[in-house]
């Protein structure tokens, strides 16, 4: 990718192009991806990964990750089946990530629902993830560090457009790029916020869609680090696409959870450039 100037006055045009560009990349740099993540989306997190052209590894040994997160290209860690055992492993994988000069991204599931996933999110962010992508909840539970106000397990109870303040200030906070999921998905770095407008309604009736999806943004940051703010909306842009795509063939949840993965393993150029809707804010 190219250093020039980004963001504003730049078209949806260009962000379309910029998404086919970081796919691409995808594609042919195949990046590895360590996936510390929770029982139920394990398997359409690789997937995910594996249909976007990324190699998923779902290691989560903190006895196996001095040896192995060294050779990823990126590092995903989620919280979503978090226990008293995996806790120490996800916060040892993240330390080598940042030894090892590696990103890393987390999905901060439910973050409000106990104190325990609370402190744990809040000491996770506290080791420099690159990117935290959560929904519109979790975003707001951890802008204002509060546990228990208007959550529902790992759903959201808010809009995404509810949770854009909260995301700002959560990036200048942190360091990290955040994005909140929803009808429109936001990304900001603290300063500028861009919109991404893919996606379906039917996408949050299959389980750890947001799961796969920040795997997908790992994999995309993984081949563009320097650029974590634009690739964080090009993995959520084509992530929607496959699912606008799967939904023109789905019945419901279970068959777009089948064409959402055909769709983007198949996603062309002109599918690309023609759907993505990114826009600066
Ligand atoms: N109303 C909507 N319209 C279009 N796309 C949507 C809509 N709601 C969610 N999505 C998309 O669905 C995906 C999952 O987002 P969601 O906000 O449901 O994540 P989540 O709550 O973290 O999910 P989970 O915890 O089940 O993994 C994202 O790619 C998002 O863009
Ligand atoms: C349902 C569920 N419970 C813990 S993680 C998870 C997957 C969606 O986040
Ligand atoms: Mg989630």
């Amino acid at each position: 990718m190219e250093d020039g100037e980004q963001g504003e006055g730049e078209g949806e045009g260009e962000w379309a192009s910029k998404a086919w560009a970081h796919l691409s990349s995808v594609r042919s740099l195949s990046p590895l991806i360590q996936c510390i993540t929770n029982f139920v989306s394990m398997d359409l997190t690789a997937n995910t990964l594996l249909s976007a052209g990324a190699s998923p590894a779902m290691l989560h040994s903190s006895t196996e990750s001095p040896d192995f997160t060294p050779q990823v290209h990126a590092l995903y860690i989620n919280v979503g089946t978090l226990s008293d055992a995996w806790l120490p492993a996800m916060i040892a994988a993240a330390e080598l990530a940042t030894k090892f000069n590696k990103p890393w991204i987390l999905d901060p599931v439910a973050a409000a629902a106990s104190r325990f996933r609370l402190k744990a999110c809040l000491d996770l962010i506290s080791l420099k993830p690159s990117v935290i992508r959560g929904n519109a909840s979790e975003i707001i539970a951890l802008a204002d560090a509060s546990f228990g106000s208007s959550t529902k397990g790992v759903d959201s109870s808010h809009d995404s457009t509810d949770a854009v303040e909260a995301a700002k200030s959560l990036a200048s906070s942190s360091g990290a790029v955040v994005a909140v999921s929803g009808a429109v998905d936001f990304i900001t770095d603290g300063n500028r916020v861009l919109g991404a407008r893919n996606g379906v309604p039917m996408m949050q009736k299959i389980t750890a869609t947001g799961c796969a999806v920040t795997a997908l943004i790992a994999a995309f940051v993984a081949i563009d680090p320097s650029h974590a703010l634009e690739a964080t909306a090009s993995a959520l842009a084509v992530f929607g696409v496959a699912g606008e795509i799967g939904m023109e063939m789905a019945r419901g949840p279970a068959s777009l959870r089948m064409h959402l993965i055909d769709s983007l393993h198949g996603l062309d150029q002109t599918a690309v450039i023609s759907r993505v809707k990114i826009s600066a804010l």
